[in-house]
């Protein structure tokens, strides 16, 4: 927003020759950012995986992270619920990363990756960085909702600073419809609960409601 520049700097920006555009362009190499959310079974993981992969096959070079509290199909790789497996730091936060990776490393990085996003509080900060000012294009699957369909983490917030958003749909397990919301099969109220299938279910709107209903204790 250009209030927060003071008058002279956009005299400044104005004025400038193309030569000078392009010294600034190099500067700031201009990163991207992509965003894929939808309920669990979406297929995010595996879209988050093609993306991946077809940014190395075409030279680019890789990053991929997940959330160190995603414990369920293996500790260092991202898998899909079909299976599908990719190579992945696990970490307790993304700011780390940098320092973890080393900074000549990271410097090399063209392409980062981020699956289970709704678990790490620093995920504006960290895209902010990455893509505004490292020149990185990121792309980040998670959750946009919890099992009662609030805000699930930061995932939202980085909406505003994407370049796409896509969200996915999984299959009703109860009538096969298409499924925007991930419904909780146990009782347990916390937030973060990890899980798969013996947990959670994908399910339609209306098996959404009707399963709540269902489950409301008899007083
Ligand atoms: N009810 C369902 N609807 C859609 N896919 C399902 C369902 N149950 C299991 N799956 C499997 O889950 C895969 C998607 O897994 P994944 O990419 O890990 O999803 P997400 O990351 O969104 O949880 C599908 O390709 C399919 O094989
Ligand atoms: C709805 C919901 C999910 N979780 C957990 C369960 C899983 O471990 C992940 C989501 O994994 P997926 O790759 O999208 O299948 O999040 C949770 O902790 N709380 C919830 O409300």
């Amino acid at each position: 927003m250009l209030h927060h520049i003071p008058l002279p700097q956009i005299q400044n920006i104005m004025s400038l020759t193309p030569t000078d555009q392009d010294q600034i362009t190099n500067i700031n190499p201009s990163g991207e950012l992509h965003v894929i959310v939808g309920p669990m079974f979406a297929g995010k993981t595996t879209a988050l995986l093609r993306r991946i992969k077809s940014e190395a096959t075409n030279g680019r070079n890789i990053a991929m992270i997940k959330s160190n509290k995603d414990t369920r199909y293996a500790i260092d790789s991202v898998v899909t619920h079909d299976g599908t497996k990719y190579p992945c730091w696990a970490l307790p936060d993304l700011l780390s990363f940098k320092q973890k990776l080393g900074e000549e490393a990271y410097g090399k990085v063209d392409v980062i990756g981020i699956d289970e996003a709704q678990f790490f509080d620093d995920l504006y900060e960290f895209c902010c960085k990455a893509a505004d000012h490292d020149g990185k294009t990121v792309v980040v699957a998670g959750l946009d909702g919890d099992y009662l369909r609030r805000n699930f983490g930061p995932v939202l917030d980085i909406v505003p600073l994407a370049d796409t958003v896509t969200k996915l749909t999984a299959r009703c397990e109860l009538c096969g419809k298409k499924a925007h919301f991930t419904f909780r099969k146990t009782n347990e109220t916390k937030t973060e609960l990890i899980g798969g299938a013996d947990m959670y279910m994908p399910v339609c709107r209306q098996h959404y409601v009707n399963g709540h209903i269902v489950k409301k204790p008899v007083v």
